[in-house]
């Protein structure tokens, strides 16, 4: 069997960094770049954690994936990392934290463009909520899932919405934000050629256009897609869309805000522990909001977790 996350995090002889973390030292990692960022919320944080008697250090990444360097570190020893950024930054520290033999516990400053885990959990956006809930520890398990062995918090898709993700340019979705999305949608929409996805999924064999692998309940913002999956619960629901013409896509887009899209026709939402996504042409892929190459890919669920912090 391969590593699984909880494997590969808690219980690997080759992970790195020290048997222990230092309780009281808080590593706050936030992306400047991402969508919404709010240097004011940031430094009340730190203020306020500090002023709880906490060693707090503040960081600004200058470069993509530099939070999952400084998460791989051996020398990393917080107790707590504080991520102010977007999906993609959440992602990023899983990734990094997966091979240490004792990991932090995980907080959020949340920014991004749409912050999915953070409406997930509900966690607050002020300055004052987030400090507290540092400051009293409270935290439930986060699971993640696995593409090709990457960890997911969130959803790994292939089909029109990972070409979404991959097409849309940075410039635009810092400047419109979630309209980007939809623009972009739009332009591709209109010019796109379908591809065939062949799932096999614990064994059976399911057709569609568009998969998603999702380890929440919520996708793309507060929308609902499966309403038994949760983040803080171990296991992944497969979303298939068996059209993606553009009228279907509208169809399915408006039942998406209606929460609804997991009961439209043409539709399947199926439980599963392994599916192999695999397709007539290399089909895009992403992971929690940021491309993540082509089809084919892996996803299972896995039995670890790392521990959140989230309000009372
Ligand atoms: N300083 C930086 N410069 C450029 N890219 C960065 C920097 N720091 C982090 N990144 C990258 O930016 C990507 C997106 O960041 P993030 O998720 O925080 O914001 P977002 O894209 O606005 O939000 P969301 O993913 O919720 O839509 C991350 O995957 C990360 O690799």
């Amino acid at each position: 069997m391969k590593p699984m996350f909880k494997s590969a995090a808690l219980q690997d002889d080759t992970a790195a960094g020290p048997q222990t973390v230092q309780d009281d030292r808080i590593l706050i990692m936030a992306n400047p770049t991402s969508g919404g960022y709010r240097p004011s919320v940031l430094d009340e944080v730190r203020k306020r954690l500090s002023a709880g008697g906490k060693d707090v250090c503040l960081r600004l990444t200058r470069h993509a994936g530099e939070i999952g360097e400084v998460c791989a570190d051996p020398s990393f020893d917080a107790g707590v990392l504080v991520i102010a950024g977007g999906d993609g930054s959440i992602n990023e520290a899983l990734a990094g934290l997966q091979f240490r033999k004792a990991p932090p516990k995980i907080a959020v400053i949340p920014s991004g463009t749409a912050n999915v885990l953070a409406l997930e959990l509900k966690l607050p956006k002020k300055a004052k909520a987030i400090a507290d809930a540092i400051l009293e520890g409270r935290t439930q398990p986060l699971h993640a899932g696995l593409a090709n062995d990457h960890p997911f918090v969130l959803m790994a898709s292939a089909g029109f919405d990972a070409e979404v993700v991959h097409g849309i340019p940075l410039a635009l979705k810092r400047r419109l934000g979630k309209l980007a999305y939809v623009l972009t949608a739009i332009k591709i929409g209109l010019s796109r050629q379908t591809s065939n996805l062949q799932l096999t999924v614990d064994g059976n064999v399911l057709h569609g256009k568009l998969a998603v692998a999702t380890n929440g309940r919520l996708y793309g913002g507060p929308f609902e897609v499966a309403p038994e999956a949760s983040v803080t619960r171990e296991g992944l629901q497969l979303l298939v869309l068996e059209k993606d013409d553009p009228l279907s896509s509208m169809r399915f887009g408006l039942a998406l805000l209606l929460g609804r899209v997991h009961r439209a026709r043409g539709v399947r939402l199926v439980p599963f522990q392994e599916a192999v996504f695999g397709s007539d042409r290399p089909v895009a892929v992403q992971i929690d909001g940021d491309p993540f190459g082509v089809t084919p890919v892996t996803v299972r669920s896995s039995t670890g977790h790392l521990e959140i912090i989230v309000p009372h």
